[in-house]
């Protein structure tokens, strides 16, 4: 990775509107797929009373898990279906059973874990993005987009909508729904799928049949849910021929620390009856003397060489597929009790037995020990009970491998040419893909970009520093292989191109459709006003048709991106990657007048603030220069601008700053929470991970399966030691991208000054040194922008829409918030929300089946669900314990045909 303090590349101010488009510019242009983050979300109310996140339109709850609801929702400006999941980033109550019940490391900073230091429901959620984000494959459900405002309580991850619901798998009489040669074909899905995922280094540790879902035509099964999964980066090293030691690979480690960080290796994961027997046996033999099935598992002793933890391989998955296969066959678990403990004894001493026949088409099966019959003679029941002995085979080591498991000659049965399809097949998506290095640091950016400094002068530069490469930074998730050819894409693949057109407020919507109708009317669409940057941009650059950068109309100028494009993407196609200069073109007035989006570029420069202010201790000259600066916010903007209206609502105003006011308490306790967070993981770089040895270890690559990584609990972070950040990390830490063009610390310095000068809202071109000079000569104004806007063209929209966001957070701001959010008028968002309901909202359970629900994700015991709130009707929940189920779904979104296994006629386990 090349440094960015090596780069000769001139540095420029950068401005707010230059920095706002970068990144959409990116997906655009780029040949590769990327998963949008957008980092503002405003919710509103549709028509209808449904929430709207954005252009999101969250029309009807589908399912409510442990880390979150999934919701079925409607893209508004493209039509597109998606499913939406929405988790609570804070869970007080999970996060202090986390702290409580971590490992017993030694309590020093340097071996507390990241995710133990961080809230436990933010990792998580960053996690499960982190690896989404990292997926790609026809077989796995893809992420689209990331709605991650800090100023709200929820992560939304936008996801490809799978009509047709999760497999259903048995009748209420516990017979097989499917048929024999179905099942073939969703374990052949599944199979694909899950060689992905390992081949990409993870474990999904929860492979069952709701977790499977499928395609509105039932043509195509694909893995979901990946709340618990694992990242093994040895693994994924393993996969990609290279090693732990190449400069890629640590590179790469820098920024992926939540990935990085293994503590959840030693976690009891999984839905019970799924649970492979090395989970359950390992340091868990006496689970009836604790009454509980997590307490022993994960505890290690204060010298930490006898780490008593569960063997993490990708084994375990093979394992619940086995599960999974049997499950669809004959339409009842292979080990059920009446108790989890007796589940979980049978698991691990008892073999399985089988009925006569399987499938919905009752395929004899012959027994559960077979004669080997003569080759070729093998009876389908023969082949399926060799198929799962190999897939439930109790000693790890001893399971088959999915590369087996995909030759089996059930698998591949009535395959015209089952050669093909194994080459075919054979780690072609792999291949394609590599992690960049920014990857999943983006999707962590809200933790890392803010390394802590104990120098005040290097957090003020690395303030400004960041904001620039964080915003510059191409969004992306993957890019091409270099070396591959360019192909032509198949149906599959342009869905996956053209995923995704960046969330924007809703508040958009109608400017944009009529935008989008002009143009379909071959019209010149019309100027968006006061429209937010960012979206429209992006609306242009995704639909391509809205071709508002191309007017030559006045009132749009040419943003500046700080002297650096996004970094070009490889593979892409020449001429495709346009750069921000060459394309992008803002409206001057809306940039001026309506960035209410609280755009990265405006959030650390104002963090920076924000500390400044609140910061008690002696300041340096430069930090109090700056702090002077921002006082005087009259000078930068017009006199008759009001700059709350302006600014970017997360931002302080610095009219309010000139004028004593505080800082909004929303945006304070939200600032320090993360940086909170942050410092506390900075902290922990020397925490108790795993070295790369023992995470290959664990995938029984080095030692088998059973190397305990307990005695090497050093060294992955500490690189580092006490003298903070390297120059990499320095600016990876930061969001930043390795080629962005800080060249010298006075850039940097300027840049920062320049930045901090963004968050006036009229982006006067005027450097930052021309700046600093000004004040430094005691002038008591800047110079005055060559047009001020008129008060008249602050929206009062977007003047509302800061009021109402400075208190979105705000315990004491619900009425800013219901003064704009009508009450909904039928079972909407809000009416299921966590926490929320004061209980009372619980359906009254008429025609309802009481279903002993062991569909358990136990994540250890942080993994307490939040969810109190009242579901609307068909909603999945799956907790630890009893749960409600209606039969019908008015409405469903699956469609008409679902298949009649929805409505069972007596309690049955549900997975
Ligand atoms: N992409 C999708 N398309 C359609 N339905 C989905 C999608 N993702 C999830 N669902 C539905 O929502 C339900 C809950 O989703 P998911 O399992 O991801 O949530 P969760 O909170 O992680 O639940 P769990 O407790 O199982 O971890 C699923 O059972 C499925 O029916």
């Amino acid at each position: 990775m090349a440094s960015a303090t090596s780069s000769s590349a001139p540095m420029q101010r950068p401005r707010v509107a230059s920095i706002t488009v970068s990144a959409p510019l990116v997906q655009t242009t780029s040949a590769a797929v990327s998963v949008i983050e957008t980092d503002h979300i405003r919710e509103t109310r549709s028509g209808e009373g449904h929430k709207m996140v954005n252009q999101y339109e969250m029309k009807q709850l589908l399912g409510k898990g442990q880390h979150g609801e999934v919701w079925w929702s409607r893209n508004t400006l493209t039509g597109e279906e998606v499913a939406i999941k929405a988790m609570r980033r804070k869970n007080p109550k999970q996060d202090r059973m986390s702290l409580l019940r971590r490992p017993r490391l030694p309590r020093s900073p340097e071996h507390l874990s990241v995710a133990n230091n961080l809230g436990a429901t933010e990792i998580k959620i960053l996690k499960e993005i982190a690896i989404m984000k990292k997926l790609r494959h026809p077989n796995v459900v893809q992420l689209e987009e990331v709605l991650n405002d800090n100023l709200k309580e929820r992560i939304y991850m936008v996801m490809e909508f799978m009509a047709g619901g999760e497999i259903k798998w048995r009748t209420g009489d516990e017979e097989p729904l499917l048929r024999v040669s179905q099942t073939r074909r969703i374990c052949r899905d599944v199979l694909l799928g899950l060689e992905y995922l390992h081949d990409q280094g993870i474990i999904h540790r929860d492979i069952k049949p709701a977790n499977l879902l499928w395609s509105a035509d039932r043509r195509v099964v694909k893995i979901a849910d990946f709340g618990i999964s694992h990242f093994s980066y040895a693994q994924f090293l393993a996969a990609k021929g290279k090693t732990a030691d190449s400069a890629e690979s640590r590179d790469w480690e820098e920024h992926d620390k939540i990935l990085m960080d293994e503590s959840d290796l030693t976690r009891f994961a999984g839905t019970p009856t799924f649970l492979a027997p090395e989970i359950i046996s390992d340091g868990s033999t006496d689970m009836s003397a604790s009454g509980s099935t997590t307490s022993n598992l994960q505890t290690t002793d204060s010298t930490a060489t006898e780490v008593r933890r569960s063997p993490i391989s990708k084994a375990i998955d093979i394992w619940a597929f086995g599960v999974t296969l049997y499950a669809f066959l004959f339409g009842k678990l292979p080990f059920v009790a009446e108790s989890e403990y007796q589940i979980y004894n049978k698991i691990k001493e008892e073999d399985w037995d089988v009925p006569e026949t399987m499938g919905q088409d009752e395929v004899p099966v012959g027994g559960r020990h077979q004669k080997k019959p003569k080759k070729g003679l093998e009876t389908e029941g023969y082949l399926v009970i060799d198929l799962l002995q190999g897939l439930l085979e109790k000693d790890p080591s001893k399971r088959l491998t999915l590369q087996d498991v995909k030759r089996h000659p059930w698998i591949t049965r009535d395959m015209p040419n089952a050669d093909q399809w194994l080459r075919a097949t054979n780690g072609i998506e792999n291949a394609s893909l590599a992690p960049t290095e920014d990857e999943t640091s983006s999707a962590l950016s809200t933790v890392l970009f803010r390394y802590k400094f104990r120098n005040r002068l290097a957090r003020g530069i690395s303030s400004g520093i960041s904001s620039i490469f964080k915003n510059i930074r191409p969004q992306r998730s993957f890019r091409a292989n270099p070396g591959q050819p360019t192909q032509p894409l198949s149906d599959e693949e342009q869905r996956y191109r053209r995923i995704g057109t960046r969330s924007m407020p809703h508040v958009e919507l109608t400017r944009h459709q009529s935008a989008v109708s002009a143009i379909d009317k071959g019209k010149q669409p019309m100027r968006p006003q006061a429209s937010r940057n960012k979206s429209s941009v992006e609306l242009r650059t995704n639909t391509k048709s809205l071709d508002w950068a191309s007017s030559t109309s006045g009132g749009f100028n040419v943003p500046e991106v700080g002297g650096s494009g996004p970094k070009p993407r490889r593979g892409s196609a020449p001429g495709q990657a346009l750069s921000p200069l060459e394309t992008l073109r803002v409206p001057t007035q809306s940039s001026r007048v309506s960035s209410p989006q609280r755009s990265p570029s405006v959030r650390s420069p104002s963090t920076a603030h924000v500390n400044d202010l609140t910061d008690e201790r002696p300041r340096s000259r430069l930090s109090l220069l700056v702090r002077w600066m921002i006082q005087k916010p009259a000078s930068w903007a017009p006199s008759n601008q009001t700059s709350t209206s302006t600014l970017p609502s997360g931002a302080v105003s610095p009219s309010s700053v000139a004028s004593g006011s505080r800082i909004p308490p929303a945006r304070d306790l939200t600032q320090r929470r993360s940086e909170d967070a942050f410092n506390r993981m900075s902290a922990a770089r020397n925490d108790g991970s795993l070295t790369q040895a023992m995470r290959a270890a664990s995938w029984g690559e080095v030692g088998g399966y059973h190397s305990r990584p307990s005695e090497d609990m050093t060294s992955l972070y500490s690189d580092h030691g006490e003298d903070g950040p390297d120059e990499d990390t320095y600016l990876v830490g930061f969001g930043g991208v390795a080629q962005s063009p800080v060249s010298t610390v006075p850039s940097a310095i300027l840049s920062t000054v320049s930045s901090l000068g963004s968050l006036s809202p009229p982006p006067v071109p005027l450097s930052a040194a021309q700046i600093l000079l000004h004040r430094a000569e005691g002038s008591s104004s800047a110079p005055e922008p060559p047009s001020a806007p008129d008060p008249a063209a602050l929206d009062a929209v977007f003047l509302r829409q800061a009021q109402v966001r400075s208190h979105a957070t705000s315990p004491l701001s619900h009425h800013a918030s219901e003064e704009e959010i009508e009450p909904p008028q039928s079972p909407t968002y809000e009416d299921s929300e966590e926490g929320e309901s004061d209980g009372s909202g619980e359906r009254t359970p008429s025609e309802q089946d009481y279903a002993p629900n062991t569909s358990v994700l136990y994540q250890e015991a942080d993994e307490e669900s939040d969810e109190d709130g009242a579901a609307p009707l068909e909603v999945k929940t799956r907790r630890p314990s009893w749960s409600v189920h209606s039969r019908s779904r008015p409405t469903s979104p699956r469609g008409p045909d679902i298949p009649p296994q929805e409505g069972c006629a007596r309690p049955a386990i549900r997975i």
